[in-house]
């Protein structure tokens, strides 16, 4: 059994109260329970490793990751839906577009250079207490990323392949049965938006920013994600 803590507005190891204060906002686990916290933007912030180490120095982290490029570009989307006014993903990439000089200070590019903010939470947390699931797998393989889940957790893998179909519209797995319903259940509208078409000279030259910070990763991580061919 699991609950899921959900922290609303406030992501609960960002916000600068006292621990007793996120503590009460996380609901009580009962033996066998297992509370979680979803928070896409903890991996990214500095002062979140330490923050929920000194909460508890067994809390098990996973994180998800994509290709960069793919991500930078999701992004960049996602922006772009909530603000149709801003500048074109190629003017943003850049610092200087004629020396090539990628903009690092950029979320969009910054948020995908994983092996830097990795550096941060392995100053708090072993490689061991770390799961990274792959994006790309979620959508190819949905029960073999979830099975890794599950065993990490240490739960039974109750999740497996005879849960997911693929919906081709979609273009992602969707589940059978949504937990309590006999219907399907896909993701929602905002999931596998369409991308805009990048500048192929500007992908390639994105590709070749984050080759090495891509190497590290997988050296650090113990797993080739195949982002680079
Ligand atoms: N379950 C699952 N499997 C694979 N990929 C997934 C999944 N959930 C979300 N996504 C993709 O992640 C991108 C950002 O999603 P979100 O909208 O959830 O981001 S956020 O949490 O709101 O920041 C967005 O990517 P793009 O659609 O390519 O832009 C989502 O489609």
């Amino acid at each position: 059994m699991s609950s899921l803590c959900k922290p609303g507005p406030v992501a609960l190891f960002q916000a600068h109260v006292p621990f007793s204060f996120l503590r009460d906002l996380m609901p009580r686990t009962l033996d066998g329970q297992i509370t979680m916290e979803k928070t896409p933007s903890y991996f990214v912030t500095r002062e979140a490793p330490a923050r929920i180490s000194a909460m508890s120095k067994d809390t098990k982290l996973i994180v998800v990751v994509r290709d960069p490029v793919t991500r930078a570009i999701s992004d960049y989307t996602q922006t772009l839906s909530k603000r149709p006014d801003i500048p074109t993903f190629e003017s943003l990439t850049f610092k200087n577009r004629s020396t090539g000089l990628i903009d690092t200070s950029w979320s969009a590019i910054q948020i995908g250079i994983y092996a830097k903010h990795l550096e941060h939470w392995l100053r708090h947390f072993p490689l061991s207490q770390m799961l990274f699931v792959s994006g790309e797998r979620l959508i190819s393989d949905p029960a073999g990323e979830l099975g890794r889940v599950q065993d990490f957790l240490g739960l039974k893998r109750i999740i497996t392949d005879k849960h997911f179909y693929f919906n081709k519209t979609k273009g992602f797995p969707c589940l059978k049965k949504a937990e309590g319903s006999s219907k399907p259940h896909c993701l929602g509208k905002t999931k596998g938006r369409t991308h805009p078409d990048i500048d192929p000279e500007v992908v390639r030259r994105l590709r070749e920013f984050y080759r090495p910070f891509n190497r590290k990763f997988y050296q650090m991580t113990g797993h080739d994600f195949g982002w680079d061919g």
